[in-house]
């Protein structure tokens, strides 16, 4: 198990060090408009699993959205901070 911030970290480590292998660095190769189109989808999966689905795979989407999200704040290179201020 891992935390928001623990996840931000290993992420925005990849993307410096780019590891052979990585989706995150397929994904930050792939573009901003890339990333945005996954936030949507997983948006979409979400709301999908929290209408018909149980709170198991609810929450598994809402792991996938946490990430893509993280992705598309990286490729803007937003840090944690940028987002708390506004909490
Ligand atoms: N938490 C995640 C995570 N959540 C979601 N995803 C990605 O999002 C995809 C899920 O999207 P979909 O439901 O659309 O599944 P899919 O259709 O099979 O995916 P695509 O074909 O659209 O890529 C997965 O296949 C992963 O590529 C994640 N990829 C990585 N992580 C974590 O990120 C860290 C770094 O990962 P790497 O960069 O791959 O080493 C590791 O700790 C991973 O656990």
């Amino acid at each position: 198990m891992k935390s928001f911030d623990a996840l931000f970290a290993e992420l925005s480590d990849k993307a410096l060090t780019r590891p052979e292998g990585s989706g995150t660095v397929r994904e930050l190769d792939a573009g901003v408009h890339a990333i945005g189109k996954k936030v949507v989808e997983e948006a979409a999966e979400v709301w999908m699993a929290a209408e018909h689905e149980g709170g198991e795979r609810t929450a598994e989407e809402i792991s996938q959205l946490l990430y893509h999200l993280q992705v598309l704040m990286i490729a803007r290179g937003l840090t944690l901070d940028d987002v708390y201020a506004h909490l």
